[in-house]
Parts: structure tokens; sequence; C-alpha cells
């Protein structure tokens, strides 16, 4: 029985991960933890609920230990926070975080020497399905044809483009054997000039409650394929983590992907 333990516990993805947990045979809510300074700090983790879970919503990671995941979806200075008092207690980690820089995911990487992990930008099964579907289709759509990345979230989403999208950017871009950073156009603006060829344009809209909408679109001459992925309910993002937490049981290292959880490697 993973003994699971919750950061970001009051936020949107954490209240629906604390949810998944109580509700699921065979795990057990270890700790649940929030940022220092948190209105949440001290309330029952299921409080949100309108029950009790016996877990408080605490700020010291020391309740860490005696756990066997955290699955964390905070932001990137929270997660690698986290990460290294992972990696000092053994703990092993679900990272649902977005918006790292190079230096985060080499911690991130240099850790799974020491625990295991389990990070992916979206832990659904449809999207990783779509990662699949758009390999195949960045290699048969490989000449003359524009890929162009459009997302959609909420208000309150802090980083742009999406994980998501960046993701399938580099899924288009491994199918072509070219590195996303390179062809990658991230906005445009102004007398921008036409398009160039090869390259993977990428636009974010944000607004409302939508909870990640995400196309890419393959533009080619007389046709256009296009790979529509439209979330309508967080709880796909908790159900894969959950899968990831039972994934990594017995595992002492190594660093996974949602693909490797679900077998689609
Ligand atoms: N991989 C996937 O499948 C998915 C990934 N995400 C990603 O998960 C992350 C969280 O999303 P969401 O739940 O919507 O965001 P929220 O803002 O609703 O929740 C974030 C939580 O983390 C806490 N937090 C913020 N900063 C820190 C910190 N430095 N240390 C510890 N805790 C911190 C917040 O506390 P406070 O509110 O007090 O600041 C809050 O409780 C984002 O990066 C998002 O892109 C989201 C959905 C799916
Ligand atoms: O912030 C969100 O909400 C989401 N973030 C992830 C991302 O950046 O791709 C996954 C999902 O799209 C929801």
């Amino acid at each position: 029985m993973p003994r699971i333990a919750i950061a970001g516990a009051s936020g949107r993805m954490g209240r629906m991960l604390i949810e998944a947990t109580l509700q699921t045979p065979g795990c057990a809510l270890h700790a649940a933890l929030d940022r220092p300074g948190s209105p949440a700090l001290g309330q029952d983790a299921a409080l949100f609920l309108g029950r009790t879970s016996g877990v408080p919503i605490g700020d010291d990671l020391a309740a860490l230990a005696g756990a066997d995941v955290l699955i964390d979806f905070t932001r990137p200075e929270g997660t690698l926070a986290h990460l290294a008092r992972c990696r000092e207690l053994g703990v092993n980690m679900i990272i649902g975080t977005t918006g790292f820089d190079e230096a985060g995911r080499a911690a991130i990487e240099a850790a799974s020497a020491k625990i295991a992990i389990v990070s992916a930008y979206n832990m659904s099964v449809g999207v990783n399905l779509v990662f699949k579907l758009l390999s195949v289709a960045a290699k048969v759509l490989n000449q003359g044809y524009d890929v162009e990345i459009v997302e959609m979230h909420h208000k309150h989403k802090v980083d742009a483009p999406s994980g998501t999208a960046i993701a399938m950017g580099e899924a288009v871009a491994r199918a072509w054997d070219e590195e996303l950073k390179e062809i990658a156009t991230w906005s445009r603006e102004g007398i921008t000039g036409e398009r160039q060829p090869g390259t993977i344009g990428f636009a974010a809209l944000r607004g409302g409650d939508v909870i990640g909408d995400h196309t890419v679109v393959f533009a080619g001459p007389g046709e256009r394929v296009e790979i529509t992925h439209k979330a309508s309910n967080r709880t796909i993002y908790a159900q894969g983590s959950l899968r990831a937490a039972q994934f990594l049981a017995g595992r002492s290292h190594g660093h996974f992907t949602m693909q490797d959880v679900l077998g689609l490697n």
C-alpha cells in the first residue's frame, strides 16, 4: 500500500490528489504539505470535502519521513526544494509541476540516481496517447507541412506555453530528428516575415476556467491535419499520478515518464 504525501495540498491539483488518494483502495494519505504562510496550514487535508482524514496540512518537510512517494504539483522552486528533501529521505517522487528551466530539469535527472521519479508534463492517458499519434503523424507529414501548436488554459495558469504543448513539440521534433529548441517559434508579434519551413510555432491562450486544451496543426498544401486533446476534468491527472505511484512501488531509483507507466514505450 503506497503511503502518499501530497505537496501543494490546497491547490487545484493538490485537492484532486487528496480526494483520489482517499478514494483509492490500497493508497494511504501519509502527509499533506503547503508552502510556509499558506492559510491552509493546520487544516485537515480533507476539510474541503466536508470530512476528516486525520492528516493536517503542514509546511514541515520532516513529515515526508516514512512516505513511499511524494506527489508534487506546485511550482518549480517548491518542487526543487521538495526534491532535495526526498533525496535525503529516500522518498520517491511523482512530479507534475511544469515550467522548469534547464537547471531544474537537470536537478531532477540527477536526483533520479538516488530515488525513483516519474515526471511528466501531462499525467493523462489521453495526452500520452496523443504523443504517440504525433510521432506517427510527424513521420508521415515530414515534408511541406507546417506545425503549429495551440493551447488554452484557465486564467490562473502562470507558465506559457504549457508543459504539454512543449512536450507535444518535442514529440514532433524527435520524429523529425531535430531538437525542439533549435526549431521552435515560441511566439509572434509585429512584422515577423514569412514562416520558416521546418519550424514549430506555439500560441498560448488564457481565460476563464478552461482545464487544458491542446491542438497540434499540420498545415500542408491542400489539406490540414489537426490532433486535439481537451481535458474536461482534472481527475485525469490525479488518476494518472496514482497509477504512477503504484508503478514506482518497489523501485529504488531511475527517471521514468508516463509513457513508461502506461506501457507506451
Ligand atoms: N502534469 C500534469 O498532468 C499537470 C500539471 N499541472 C501543473 O501543476 C502545477 C500546479 O497546478 P495547479 O494545481 O493548477 O496550481 P495551484 O496554484 O492551484 O496550486 C499550487 C499549489 O502549490 C503551492 N505552492 C506554490 N508555490 C509553492 C512553493 N514554492 N513551495 C511549495 N508549495 C507551493 C500553492 O500554494 P499557494 O496557493 O499558497 O501559493 C498551491 O497550494 C502547475 O505547474 C501546473 O502546470 C497541472 C495539472 C496537470
Ligand atoms: O496548469 C494547468 O492547469 C495544466 N498544466 C499542465 C501543462 O502545463 O501542460 C497540464 C495541463 O495542461 C493542465
